[in-house]
């Protein structure tokens, strides 16, 4: 079976900083995948990547078999991306927001209203629709996220730290949205975390990544066990990156409240 993503010794530099270092990475269609991993490990670098948002300067990434660096259109009209950045527009209603997405993916006309209503029911925001997203709550606002990068039915979806900055029911929220929409279309979902709770809940597998490089994969049960009797997925972080768990801890703390004021606030 053709992989979802497929990275094959891809490196990406930023002048001297090594951001992706030899990554190789494949994700079997219609899994939940986490990518997991330090500040800095290099799993934004990788996102912007596989949506050809940066190009590969060495190795290859496919998605759905088509190679991002050559087949750019048809890779963008496969992926959904909800990116790390607020993308709604706080003056616009969470219907006007979304149909902006559906004329910018370019969505038949005709079919367009009715493809905008059903991916806002899908994320539980069809009666708040007509509101300006200005109003919504945090979990509101990353459901609208969601339901723009869901306005072109992507096969595969892509999400940096979806759940930054909310309260564990607005977390439970989104996932319980992406989950719905995954069963009933089958697409893959690709998502960033530093929550190695969400992850061992959520994510089928996960890649645990560390100075660029893939260091372990496998479903969070799998790695668990590897690792011996009662070990948690924060035991693996831990084995995996050395004690980078402390200072990402720290950096974590602060990246988070930045994350929070940026996500979870109400867009203006
Ligand atoms: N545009 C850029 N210019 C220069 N350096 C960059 C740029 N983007 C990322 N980097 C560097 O590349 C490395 C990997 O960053 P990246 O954002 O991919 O990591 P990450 O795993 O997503 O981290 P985080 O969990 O903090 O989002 C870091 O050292 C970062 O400082």
């Amino acid at each position: 079976m053709t992989p979802a993503v497929r990275c094959s010794g891809v490196r990406h530099a930023f002048g001297e900083t090594v951001a992706v270092d030899g990554l190789d990475l494949e994700i079997e269609p219609g899994e939940v995948f986490g990518l997991l991993g330090p500040n800095g490990a290099g799993k934004t670098t990788t996102i912007r990547m596989i949506t050809t948002l940066l190009p590969v300067p060495s190795g290859t990434i496919e998605v759905l078999g088509r190679d991002v660096a050559r087949q750019r259109t048809a890779v963008r009209r496969l992926i959904g991306y909800v990116p790390q950045q607020l993308s709604a527009d706080g003056t616009l209603t969470g219907r006007e927001n979304v149909a902006l997405f559906a004329r910018l993916y370019d969505l038949p006309r005709r079919t367009r209203a009715a493809q905008v209503t059903s991916v806002l029911e899908a994320v539980d925001l069809a009666d708040v629709a007509d509101r300006q997203a200005k109003t919504y709550s945090g979990g509101m606002v990353r459901r609208l996220e969601l339901a723009q990068a869901l306005v072109s039915a992507p096969r595969v979806l892509i999400l940096d730290e979806p759940t930054v900055g909310l309260d564990p029911v607005a977390r439970e929220g989104v996932w319980d949205r992406i989950e719905a929409v995954r069963s009933a279309t089958g697409m893959t979902v690709l998502v960033t975390t530093h929550s190695m709770q969400e992850a061992d809940e959520h994510c089928e597998r996960v890649a645990l990544m560390h100075r660029g490089r893939v260091r372990t994969v496998g479903s969070p049960a799998e790695l668990k066990s590897a690792l011996g009797p009662g070990a948690t997925l924060d035991d693996v972080f831990r084995h995996h990156t050395g004690d980078d768990l402390a200072g990402d801890l720290e950096n974590g703390g602060m990246r988070d409240v930045r994350a929070t004021r940026r996500t979870a606030r109400r867009v203006g």
